[in-house]
């Protein structure tokens, strides 16, 4: 068979993913997703805010839809971002392997790329089901200011490392800023910042 006449299959959407609590989602957030959306090709990144974040439990998270309305407000601007409610409607604790496998039943005809800080993919191996996870979706490590960005110990292809612009925002700080009554203007959309006012969010964190 010549080469012109290689059977093709359909070309896949490219979907990225990117999970988080987003207790508030903040620029950091935004900046990883938009990078990683231009470098890898994406189609489209789903933005898909925990359920339960098993792993923050020692401390109390907003509300879930709290969470996710901030997470619209902030995406609402950009054709490509979109907002998943899957892990909130799951109920109990998140866990990724449950994203990605909801996820690609919902889009058979997309590759799945995960995109997490630096932070987050050190602690990889701890999450449920971690060997599964890199059959379900390509990884995406982000440079994060004060982590190392490591593959060590996870599978050759199934991680990619990218440097973004740096940015040294955590919803902690914002939750903590909020608190003490200093601004977030600029660290989160403008949107963001009216919702954490109206809905008094953080005053007591
Ligand atoms: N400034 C940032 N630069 C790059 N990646 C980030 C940044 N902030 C968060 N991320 C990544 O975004 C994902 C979701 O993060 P999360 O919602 O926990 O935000 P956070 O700022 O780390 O929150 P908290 O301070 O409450 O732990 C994680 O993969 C995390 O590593
Ligand atoms: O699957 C797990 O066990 C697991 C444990 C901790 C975090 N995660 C996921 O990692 C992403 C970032 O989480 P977090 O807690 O840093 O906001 C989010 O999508 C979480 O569901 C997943």
């Amino acid at each position: 068979m010549g080469e012109q006449e290689m059977p093709t299959g359909p070309v896949k959407r490219r979907l990225g993913v990117m999970g988080g609590t987003f207790d508030p989602i903040h620029h950091g957030h935004l900046v990883a997703a938009s990078e990683v959306a231009a470098l890898f090709h994406l189609d489209e990144v789903v933005f898909v805010p925990t359920g339960q974040p098993w792993q923050k439990s020692q401390r109390a998270v907003s509300p879930a839809e709290d969470r996710y309305l901030m997470t619209v407000i902030a995406t609402a601007s950009n054709p490509q971002f979109s907002v998943s409610r899957i892990d909130i409607d799951r109920g109990g604790p998140t866990y990724t392997i449950d994203t990605l496998r909801d996820l690609s039943a919902l889009n058979e005809d997309a590759d799945l790329f995960f995109i997490t800080g630096a932070d987050a993919l050190a602690q990889i191996l701890t999450w449920r089901n971690a060997d599964e996870l890199f059959s379900l979706a390509h990884f995406i490590g982000v440079t994060r200011p004060g982590h190392v960005l490591t593959d060590d110990g996870l599978p050759e292809d199934g991680v990619s490392l990218v440097q973004v612009p740096a940015l040294a925002i955590s919803s902690t700080d914002c939750r903590a800023r909020v608190a003490q009554g200093d601004p977030v203007w600029y660290l989160v959309p403008d949107g963001v910042v009216r919702y954490i006012d109206k809905r008094e969010l953080y005053r007591g964190a």
